[in-house]
Formats: C-alpha cells, structure tokens, sequence
C-alpha cells in the first residue's frame, strides 16, 4: 500500500544545513497498523508530512499502490491525515458541516458527502452530536470528528499523528478500538505517538526513528520478546535466610522485602537454580516481567 524508499530531507537552521530524514525506507500494508516512534524532533512529523504531500523530499520517493506520489498527485487522494488533532477542524461548524466540507475538498459530492459523513459519524457513537457545533463537543468527540474527516473521502491510508493525546482513559479506549476498527476495514494507518503503551497495543509493526533514521524496525510482539529481559520477582512465604539473601544479593537481586525479590538472569534456566536454593521456603509466586515497548525504545534512544 505504502512505500517510502530512501527519503532525505534537509533544512536548513542559522545558516548551516541538517538532515531531517536520512535515506528512510518504510513500508506499511494493506489493513496493517505501523507505529512510528522516536524522541522529539527525530523526523516523525517531517516524514508524515513528506507522505502527505505537504513537504517535498530532497531525495527518494513516496509510493502510494506502487506509484510514485510526486508524479502522480492523485494517489495522494487515497490519504487521509489526522495532524493536529481537533486542531484541523471548523470549530463553528458542525461534525457533519465539517465532513462535507473536507469531502467537498476531496471532490466529492456534496450528497454523497452528507450520507457518507453521517454513516461515519454514527459508527463513530456521534450520530446525537452531528447538529452541534464542534467547539461544544469534547476533547475525545472533537478528535473522533477530526478522525471522520480524515476518513471521508474513504482514503486506503490513514496517517495519525498523536491520536490520544490528551484525552482521558475512557476517551483514549474508545480512539483505540476505532483505530483497530478502522485497520480490520482494510485502511493501512501510520501513526506517530509518545505514548508507547499506546503504539504497544495497538501496532503490527513498530519502526523507532533517531536523528533522522530508522534506527530499529520489527512486529511489535517479536520485538517484545527480542528485548524481555530474564528478569524474575519472587516471592517466598516465609523470611529469606540471611545466608541465601546474601547470596541472592551477590546475584544482583533487589529485595521488596524479606520474603520478595527481583533478580535478573542471562539465562531463563538460572531460575531453577533459585528455586533449588530457596528450598523448603514455600514459593508464593514467580512472575517473569514482561518486556515493553518503553524499555526498548529507552535503549534504543539513549544508545
Ligand atoms: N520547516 C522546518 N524548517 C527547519 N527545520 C525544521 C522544519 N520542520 C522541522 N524542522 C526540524 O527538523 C527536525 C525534525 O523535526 P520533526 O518535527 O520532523 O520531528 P518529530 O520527530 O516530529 O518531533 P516531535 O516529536 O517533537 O513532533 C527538528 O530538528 C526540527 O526542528
């Protein structure tokens, strides 16, 4: 659906120039969701815009079902972009008065528009809010409004940058299960986000961006257990002894309290050895801490 092959981009600042986006190669498919993450001014935002249409590649090119969106502007219709939030949106004008506006800017029908705009907002839970001005609706109402008008012109790309931002947990919830939603129809979604818990769950595939490049690419689930660390915390009914306690210390491990410690292991297997020792101390629990996208994305930025 998507291709980005080789793209650079240079600006310039006091005189000197940079590179933004250095030789990035990306592809997202069909229905597939690709979180794009990296710290602040890492390129994220320059590439989506660069995708869009909006700012011009130095080098290399945007493919859009195979064609190059430079020469041929009207893949460029088959992109819906949410980049600012509600921010991209008529504040005087109603959810669906906004709708037909963006489709009437896609070419389409003014009818078609109203029909479509107002299917989408009832599948967005807003079919009560379509005659109320947006300024009246909520933070997460106005997003979801803002997300229909990327969504208008039925584009096979979605392109959403900091779709949960600042919204409360309930309306974060429901822009997820949209977002899902949206990707089961088919749409490809690129989204950016600093909310790593976010792009955890939802993403097929995750690509980190430092200084311009992708510095690390993959399924998300493969680079969640690529980056598990073998890292235990057990928990024992009774007081360690002072002896193993001793010993678990020079192991490395941390202790919550007597009977509770974490410690980590180059190898899963070590953990028998553990358990071994800790005997006759009945153990309560063992939990093997999960690897998440925060503890990769720390190590890859700070490398
Ligand atoms: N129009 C511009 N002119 C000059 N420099 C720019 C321009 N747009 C972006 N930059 C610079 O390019 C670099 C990449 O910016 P970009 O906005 O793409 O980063 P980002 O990853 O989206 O960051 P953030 O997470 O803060 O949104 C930054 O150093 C930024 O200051």
């Amino acid at each position: 659906m998507l291709k980005v092959n080789n793209v650079t981009k240079f600006f310039h600042k006091n005189n000197k120039s940079f590179c933004a986006v250095d030789s990035l190669d990306l592809h997202i498919s069909p229905g597939e969701i690709y979180a794009f993450l990296g710290p602040n001014g890492a390129g994220k935002t320059t590439t989506i815009k660069i995708i869009a249409g909006l700012v011009q590649a130095d080098k290399g090119n945007v493919l859009i079902n195979g064609q190059d969106t430079a020469t041929h502007k009207k893949h460029l219709n088959e992109i819906g972009a949410v980049l600012e939030g509600n921010r991209n949106l008529y504040w005087r004008m109603t959810p669906i008065e906004n709708l037909c506006y963006f489709g009437g800017l896609k070419g389409m029908r003014s009818k078609e528009a109203q029909t479509y705009g107002r299917q989408l907002l009832t599948r967005f839970g807003l079919e009560n809010k379509i005659e109320t001005t947006v300024q009246q609706l909520s933070r997460g109402m106005q997003q979801k409004v803002a997300i229909c008008a990327a969504l208008i012109h039925k584009p096979k790309l979605l392109l959403l940058d900091e779709p949960t931002l600042g919204l409360d947990f309930e309306a974060s919830e429901k822009i997820k299960e949209l977002i899902l939603e949206i990707a089961r129809t088919g749409v490809s979604i690129l989204l950016t986000t600093h909310q790593l818990d976010v792009a955890q769950e939802l993403a097929d595939r995750v690509g980190i961006i430092r200084g311009g490049k992708l510095v690390l690419e993959g399924i998300t689930n493969e680079i969640l257990q690529q980056y598990t660390k073998n890292e235990y915390t057990v928990t024992v009914g009774n007081t360690v002894s002072a002896e193993t306690k001793q010993f678990l210390l020079e192991k490395g491990a941390v202790f919550h309290n007597d009977s509770s410690f974490k410690i980590s292991f180059k190898q899963k297997t070590e953990i028998y050895e553990i358990i071994a020792l800790l005997h006759p101390n009945p153990i309560i629990n063992i939990a093997l801490a999960e690897g998440s996208l925060t503890d990769v994305f720390k190590e890859m930025i700070t490398v």
